[in-house]
């Protein structure tokens, strides 16, 4: 089998005159932590919709763990999803359950878990993201965003997922609070050895999350490289957008 956890291949996806995505080829090695950067209206949140089959794209091929999922619909993509973990901007909780229950969807829905058991996991992973038992019984709506957020990836981690989607993880955020969930986002992937696949516009965010990082610019994938290479590339887009220069090969349209 390929050592990529997930092999995309000249995916192309148009919305009207609108060609988003022209030929994206990228490959995420199992284990790793690649992000996805690139600026407003790249496409980098089409390209995680494509893949988790919220949008179907015209052409081309994505592979997850060697299986083919475009035109994967029904039954046979509910299943599919079922080993991704996601955290999405805003955590996307239940409002009508209390954190723990959030936590243990997974377990409870589609494991079948009883409840008492189901809890002790909610508590654990709750731990792992460094959250107190005392806030269990809790509702979403009485949490701050970072807690929100924290939750959000206690749920995720619950799934035990092959992979885990993480859709612009810091996004309204303080700095020293988006700084935590990065560390817990990379602690995670570390810890589980899951594979991770982020989109973010936010520098900081991406090298503190990454192994590997992708640019994505006018419906292609430009560069991808080591996070360590981010500050000398040899790729004149990924320095304009790791410099936020104006003047470059990058064309903002207005
Ligand atoms: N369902 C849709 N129907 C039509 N056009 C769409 C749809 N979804 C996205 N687009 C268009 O695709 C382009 C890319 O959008 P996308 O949301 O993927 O950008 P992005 O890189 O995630 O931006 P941001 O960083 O601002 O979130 C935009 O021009 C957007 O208007």
């Amino acid at each position: 089998m390929s050592t990529a956890a997930i092999e995309i291949r000249d995916l192309h996806i148009s919305f009207g005159r609108n060609h988003v995505l022209q030929g994206v080829n990228l490959d995420v090695p199992r284990g790793s932590s690649v992000v996805v950067i690139g600026g407003s209206g790249s496409g980098k949140s089409v390209l995680l919709k494509c893949i988790l089959g919220i949008l179907q794209p015209d052409s081309g091929s994505i592979r997850v763990n060697g299986e083919e999922i475009v035109g994967l619909y029904g039954r046979a993509l509910e299943n599919f999803r079922t080993r991704f973990g996601m955290l999405f901007q805003g955590a996307a909780l239940f409002d009508s359950l209390p954190v723990w229950e959030n936590v243990a969807f997974y377990p409870l829905q589609v494991e079948r878990t009883g409840r008492r058991k189901a809890r002790e996991l909610a508590l654990r992973y709750l731990a792992d993201v460094g959250l107190d038992a005392d806030i269990a019984d809790l509702y979403p709506a009485e949490l701050s965003g970072g807690m929100r957020k924290r939750v959000g990836l206690a749920r995720a981690i619950a799934t035990q997922p092959d992979i885990i989607f993480f859709d612009e993880p810091t996004t309204g955020l303080d700095p020293i609070m988006g700084d935590m969930i990065d560390r817990l986002i990379r602690k995670c992937i570390t810890d589980y050895g899951f594979t991770g696949l982020s989109i973010t516009h936010d520098m900081a965010s991406a090298r503190r999350i990454s192994d590997e990082v992708a640019m994505l610019y006018d419906g292609h994938i430009v560069w991808q490289g080591a996070t360590e290479t981010l500050d000398d590339p040899g790729n004149p887009y990924v320095e304009q957008f790791v410099t936020g220069r104006t003047e470059g090969p990058i064309q903002i349209r207005l």
